[in-house]
């Protein structure tokens, strides 16, 4: 956007026409004061309860700054990549063993008041995420911070965060629960155990009301696969979500993302009305239309990690304005000032970059002596403006020459924007002492979860069951084990019935044909579902809706029925069209192993292999099952060789048959006839894959 207009160019016409646009834009629909929003009520439904003034917040962020993980290795000699720690290792350079760090934002300051409406602005990747995850308490373990976020002057605790909603930029949901289903079981895990079971179903009809979601409440979440409610209605389920908490402080990411402007003005609206109930509404926003944009309270403008604005955000237009850049005719506000965010305007003495530092450099000297951002007023020219602005901020000898960055700024971005941060220099300013926390004192006599132990479990359970409905019961899957159980069962049919050492080695290949494809299909079943699932947990776990071991505990209860349903339905068909040991016990026996097997995931077989890697095998739970299998099917019988014939009775030729050490005869990995030590084998593998995996979890999740 070349040649927006300068204030210094401008004649009365000129002014006129810029007043005219900020009327249409920006400022016309000028909000109350902030201090009487609180008060003032969005004309339409009451969407929640208002927060009683007791559990009312204001949230402060103090000079936060972020430092984002690179691939860099860092070092003194500024070698970078994943091969410098190696080439400097070769060249006799000592290697450089800590990360580098990249600054993803500098020193950002603001409040927001009980009853405003917050919006984090800037253009891709300028820090809103990551701003909002700090203030959420929700940062990255890998991210280095600085500077202190407060809930009415106290730092937020694990307890408290269950008082403040957290909706994620992506909506994470169960696909396979329906709308009412989804804030059910939410509303069961988050809502205290004082309320009756009734009066969370109350709560769960009120939020599906209230964010118009009636029609589809009996409708699944849905995801590629299997179509559900629309996006606009995930978002807001996803919203509901927080709202049935009827949190003192509301974070949003990037709500209107990927809905129509219409859809993302009735989310922003409903923001507006939750916000004028008392609440704290902090949401980053992308590119909000003109109408939207009117709903907004305050403003955060990021650039690069830099704060370019912050205050009103109907005094956005006029701060560019009077720093020389004006909003040519017909162009949004919101726009406008992403353009400058985004080093997208230029003027005639300096390019868009050059535009971007000199806007940053002034409004960083000025939220320095004005840490409540620009208020404006009816003295926006000629107290703040005047005064500090153009005397502090930018000391230079006219507006013309303001045209050129100051060096002192150029040089502070320039330091600012450098990759190479030491994390020694960050650790050391990290701050010493904490505030004290929110959470601590205030929520003593309530309880810290939701639901007792017990019910979590129950509860988690119950979800599990039903967020595999779909998995579990489609009619592919049933088809699928079917025509396979069917087909193999056609190329085995009968082998297993004759005690002869052809058939025993037909036997064996079913076998193994059996194991390893129940095996393998439910572990890359597995490989797909997991990832949606781990995320879903650790926002679930962010949000303290229950504990991990109770978590744990509940999805292993439930993989066992619904892993091995239909699993067993291939094996009954195997079973018996290929004519394996006809006995309860051998039936029941393959059924309890295949069992074992399903709830383990990975392995591999392999035969003759060399001793010397032969211990090998005992890390694969393929060789368990396998020599667990070969048991159940041959152990205590006696098998006949008969010279190559495949004899349907042997034992009346006892000429031609002789009895077989059928290990030796068919390499059996282990003797049929010895005990059972492989389903301890199994039953071990189990408990220690579930073990580490718990572990791995604890670990991940520790600060959640
Ligand atoms: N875990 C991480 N590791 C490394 N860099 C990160 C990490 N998280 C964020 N960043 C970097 O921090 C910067 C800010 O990212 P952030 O997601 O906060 O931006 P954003 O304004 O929310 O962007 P968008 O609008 O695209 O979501 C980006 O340059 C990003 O690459």
């Amino acid at each position: 956007m070349e040649g927006t207009g300068e204030k210094q160019g401008h004649g009365a016409g000129d002014e006129q026409h810029y007043r005219a646009s900020i009327e249409q834009y920006g400022s016309g629909l000028r909000r109350s004061d902030a201090g009487k929003d609180q008060q003032e009520q969005v004309p339409g439904v009451q969407l929640m309860e208002p927060v009683p003034p007791e559990k009312q917040l204001r949230v402060t962020f103090n000079a936060i700054s972020i430092f984002a993980p690179t691939l860099g290795l860092g070092g003194k000699g500024g070698s970078r990549g994943l091969f410098a720690g190696l080439a400097s290792r070769r060249s006799g350079d000592v290697p450089a063993k800590k990360p580098a760090f990249r600054q993803v934002l500098f020193d950002i300051t603001g409040s927001c008041q009980p009853g405003e409406v917050l919006a984090l602005l800037g253009p891709s990747g300028g820090g809103k995420t990551s701003l909002l995850s700090h203030i959420g308490g929700r940062t990255q373990r890998a991210m280095r911070k600085q500077g202190e976020v407060l809930f009415d002057g106290q730092q937020l605790t694990k307890a408290a965060k269950r008082h403040v909603g957290f909706v994620m930029q992506d909506d994470l949901l169960y696909a396979s629960l329906t709308v009412w289903e989804t804030l059910y079981y939410a509303a069961l895990l988050r809502l205290p155990r004082t309320m009756t079971a009734q009066q969370k179903r109350e709560r769960v009809a009120k939020v599906i009301t209230a964010l118009g979601l009636d029609k589809c409440k009996d409708t699944i979440i849905g995801d590629f696969f299997r179509r559900g409610i629309s996006g606009g209605e995930r978002k807001r389920v996803s919203v509901g979500h927080e709202l049935l908490i009827n949190p003192s402080v509301l974070l949003l990411d990037e709500p209107t993302s990927g809905l129509d402007s219409t859809t993302a003005m009735h989310l922003v609206h409903s923001l507006r009305q939750l916000a004028s109930g008392g609440r704290v509404v902090i949401t980053t926003i992308h590119q909000p239309s003109s109408r939207l944009y009117q709903l907004l309270d305050k403003l955060l403008l990021l650039s690069e990690g830099h704060a370019m604005y912050y205050g009103r955000a109907d005094k956005a237009a006029d701060w560019f304005y009077q720093l020389g850049y004006s909003m040519p005719f017909g162009i949004n506000t919101a726009d406008f000032i992403l353009d400058l965010a985004s080093a997208d305007v230029s003027t005639k003495k300096l390019s868009g970059d050059e535009c971007r530092r000199h806007l940053i450099a002034c409004s960083e000297k000025f939220l320095a002596a004005n840490p409540d951002g620009m208020q404006g007023g009816d003295d926006l020219h000629e107290a703040q403006f005047g005064s500090q602005l153009w005397t502090a901020a930018v000391s230079r000898k006219d507006l013309g020459s303001a045209r050129e960055p100051l060096p002192e700024d150029q040089h502070q971005l320039s330091e600012a924007s450098s990759s190479g941060v030491d994390p020694d220099d960050i650790e050391a300013a990290l701050p010493k002492t904490a505030p004290a926390t929110f959470g601590s004192n205030g929520d003593k006599g309530s309880y810290r979860w939701g639901a007792t132990y017990n019910q979590q479990v129950h509860i988690l359970f119950a979800r599990a069951v039903k967020t595999r409905r779909f998995e579990t019961l489609s009619k592919q899957d049933f088809c699928q084990y079917i025509t396979i159980g069917v087909l193999a069962g056609l190329f085995w049919l009968q082998k297993g019935q004759t005690a002869n050492i052809v058939n025993a080695k037909n036997t064996i290949g079913i076998l193994f044909f059996e194991l390893l494809f129940t095996s393998l299909r439910q572990m890359l079943g597995s490989i797909f579902t997991f990832p949606a699932e781990y995320k879903m947990m650790l926002k679930e776990r962010a949000s303290g809706m229950y504990r991990l071991s109770a978590f744990y505990l509940a999805r292993t209860a439930s993989d066992l029925p619904m892993t091995c349903a239909v699993p067993s339905i291939f094996v009954i068909i195997i079973y018996f069209m290929a004519g394996l040991r006809l006995s309860a016990a051998a039936f029941f026996r393959e059924l309890g192993r295949v069992t074992l097997s399903m709830m383990l995931v990975g392995g591999f077989y392999v035969n003759d292999i060399p001793a010397w890697i032969g211990w090998l095998k005992y890390l694969s739970f393929i060789y368990f099952g396998y020599v667990a299998t070969l048991k159940i099917e041959f152990g205590g019988r006696t098998f006949y060789d008969c010279g190559g014939l495949n004899l349907s009775n042997p034992e009346s030729r006892p000429s031609q048959c002789h009895p077989v050490d059928l290990q030796a005869a068919l390499k059996l990995p282990a003797n049929p006839n010895t005990w059972h030590w492989d389903v301890l084998a199994l039953i071990g593998w189990l408990i220690l894959v579930r073990v580490l995996v718990y572990v791995a979890l604890r670990r991940k999740t520790a600060r959640l």
